[in-house]
C-alpha cells in the first residue's frame, strides 16, 4: 500500500453541464416543491472540486500513530485537517489507495447483476423485513414528504456481517445459494473484510479530524453495525422529477458511507459556501427527520463525479450530531434518467453500535473552539440512541406510500 502524503487535491474535471439546479422562492421559509415536470434534475452542475483525499497512509496506522512526532505522525495530522475540511465544507468525499482492489468492486457489481437478474420469485425467497434482506422496486421511499405516490426507483439487497454473538431480534443475512449466485456469499464476505478495515482507518483519522483522540470511537465500533446493500437502478426515461426519483434526497443515519458505483447518477446537495455556483437551492425536498441533520445554509444540487480507483465516502447523522452540524451529514439522491441502462451501486454503511449514546461534543457547542462560527444553537441537545434514530427511520422509509414492486413502469 502506498503511503503518500495524504492530498485534498480538486478532483480532475469529467464531463460536465451546467444547468442550474431547482431554485426555491424562499429558502428560509421552506414548502414542498411543486414537481415541476419538464425539468431535467439528471442534468445539474458537477461538483468538480469534492475533495479526494489519499488515506493509503491510515490503512495500516494504530491510534498511537496520529500523536508520534515526526514525519509519518506529521502527515496523519495532516490527512486529518484535510478531512476536516472537506468534512466541513461539504460532508462529501472521494478516497484514494483505500485498499479496496478494482477488481474487488468490479466483482462485487457483477455479483449484483447476476444477483438483481433472478427471477422475482427466487428473489422474493431473500425477503426478511425492513432494512434486511431483498426489497423491490418502489418499497423504500427515502424521501416520503415529497414522493408521495411511489417509492424510490430501485430494487436491493441489505445484508450483515455475520456475528458469532447474535442478540436477541438479529437474523442472520438470508443469502443466495451458490446455485443461484456462484460465489456471491464468498465475495460478499470479503467484501465485509476489507471495508471493516478500511471503515476502521477511516473513523480513526475522523476522531482526530473532529479533535478527538484517534482512539474515540473504538468503544462505539467494537460491534460496528456494518450494512452492506446492492442496489440497481433500471433506467428510468429522461425527465425525473422529485415525485420521483431513483433514490429519493435523505440524509444517512450512522457514522459514515463508502460507497462504490459502477456509473454516475449521485448527486449531493453542496452547502452554498462550498458551492462555486450561484444557482442555490434549499433542501426542502429533504425527508423531514433527515432535515435536521442536513445543511443548515441550503445548496446547490451536483452530481458527483466518478473516478476509478476512488470510493465515495459521506458522513451521516451521527457525526453532524457528535459536531452540531459543523460537520454535515449531507442530503444526497439517485437520478439515473435518460441512459439505457441498469446503474449498480454499494453502499457500505459503517456505523456504530446500536447502543451507542451519541452526544455533541464540547468542542462543537456554539463557541467552542471547533465549531462553525455560523452555528448559534445547539441543534441536537438531548443525547440519543443510534439504534432508536435507525429504527425511526427504517419505519418512515420503508413501506411508506404503501406502492411497491410496481414494476419498472415509466418513473413519471
Ligand atoms: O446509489 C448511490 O449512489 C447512493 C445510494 C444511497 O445514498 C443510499 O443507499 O443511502
Ligand atoms: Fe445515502
Amino acid at each position: 500500500m502506498p503511503s503518500t502524503k495524504g492530498s485534498a487535491a480538486a478532483a480532475p474535471t469529467s464531463k460536465a453541464s451546467s444547468t442550474p439546479a431547482t431554485k426555491t422562492p424562499d429558502a428560509k421559509c421552506p414548502v414542498p416543491a411543486p414537481a415541476t415536470n419538464k425539468e431535467d434534475l439528471a442534468n445539474v452542475p458537477e461538483y468538480t472540486t469534492i475533495p479526494v483525499l489519499d488515506v493509503g497512509i491510515a490503512l495500516d496506522a494504530p491510534a498511537s500513530a496520529f500523536t508520534e512526532p515526526g514525519p509519518h505522525g506529521d502527515a496523519l495530522r495532516a490527512l486529518a485537517l484535510q478531512m476536516r475540511e472537506a468534512c466541513t465544507q461539504c460532508g462529501f468525499f472521494l478516497i484514494k489507495n483505500h485498499g479496496v482492489p478494482d477488481a474487488q468492486i468490479e466483482d462485487m457489481v457483477s455479483q449484483c447483476r447476476r444477483l438483481f437478474a433472478l427471477p422475482k420469485e427466487v428473489k422474493e425467497q431473500f425477503r426478511v423485513g425492513h432494512n434486511l434482506g431483498y426489497f423491490a422496486i418502489g418499497e423504500e421511499n427515502l424521501n416520503p414528504a415529497v414522493q408521495v405516490h411511489d417509492g424510490d426507483f430501485k430494487e436491493g439487497m441489505d445484508l450483515v456481517a455475520d456475528v458469532q454473538d447474535r442478540r436477541p431480534g438479529e437474523v442472520a443475512t438470508p443469502y443466495p445459494t451458490n446455485a443461484q449466485v456462484p460465489g456471491f456469499r464468498a465475495a460478499c464476505e470479503a467484501y465485509f473484510d476489507v471495508m471493516t478495515k478500511l471503515g476502521r482507518a477511516v473513523m480513526r483519522v475522523l476522531a482526530v479530524a473532529m479533535g478527538q483522540p484517534a482512539t474515540f470511537f473504538d468503544r462505539a465500533l467494537a460491534r460496528p453495525r456494518s450494512q452492506l446493500r446492492l442496489l440497481r437502478y433500471p433506467a428510468a426515461p429522461p425527465g425525473m422529477t422529485e415525485a420521483r426519483l431513483s433514490c429519493g434526497a435523505h440524509t444517512d443515519y450512522g457514522g459514515i458511507t463508502m460507497l462504490a458505483v459502477d456509473s454516475p447518477g449521485l448527486q449531493v446537495l453542496v452547502p452554498s459556501a462550498t458551492a462555486s455556483t450561484s444557482n442555490s437551492a434549499s433542501d426542502v425536498v429533504a425527508h423531514p427527520t433527515s432535515r435536521a441533520h442536513a445543511s443548515i445554509h441550503g445548496g446547490t444540487w451536483m452530481r458527483v463525479p466518478v473516478f476509478p480507483g476512488t470510493l465515495v465516502v459521506n458522513l451521516a447523522d451521527m457525526i453532524a450530531r457528535y459536531t452540531n452540524r459543523t460537520f454535515h451529514s449531507t442530503l444526497h439522491r439517485v437520478v439515473h434518467a435518460g441512459v439505457d441502462r441498469d446503474r449498480f451501486s454499494i453502499p457500505f454503511f459503517f456505523d456504530m453500535d446500536a447502543e451507542t449514546v451519541v452526544q455533541v461534543l464540547p468542542q462543537f457547542v456554539p463557541g467552542g473552539e471547533l465549531a462553525s462560527k455560523e452555528i448559534k444553537e445547539t441543534y441536537f441537545p438531548e443525547p440519543i440512541v443510534f439504534g432508536e434514530h435507525l429504527m425511526r427511520q427504517v419505519e418512515s422509509t420503508f413501506g411508506a406510500t404503501g406502492k411497491q414492486d410496481k414494476g419498472e413502469v415509466a418513473a413519471s
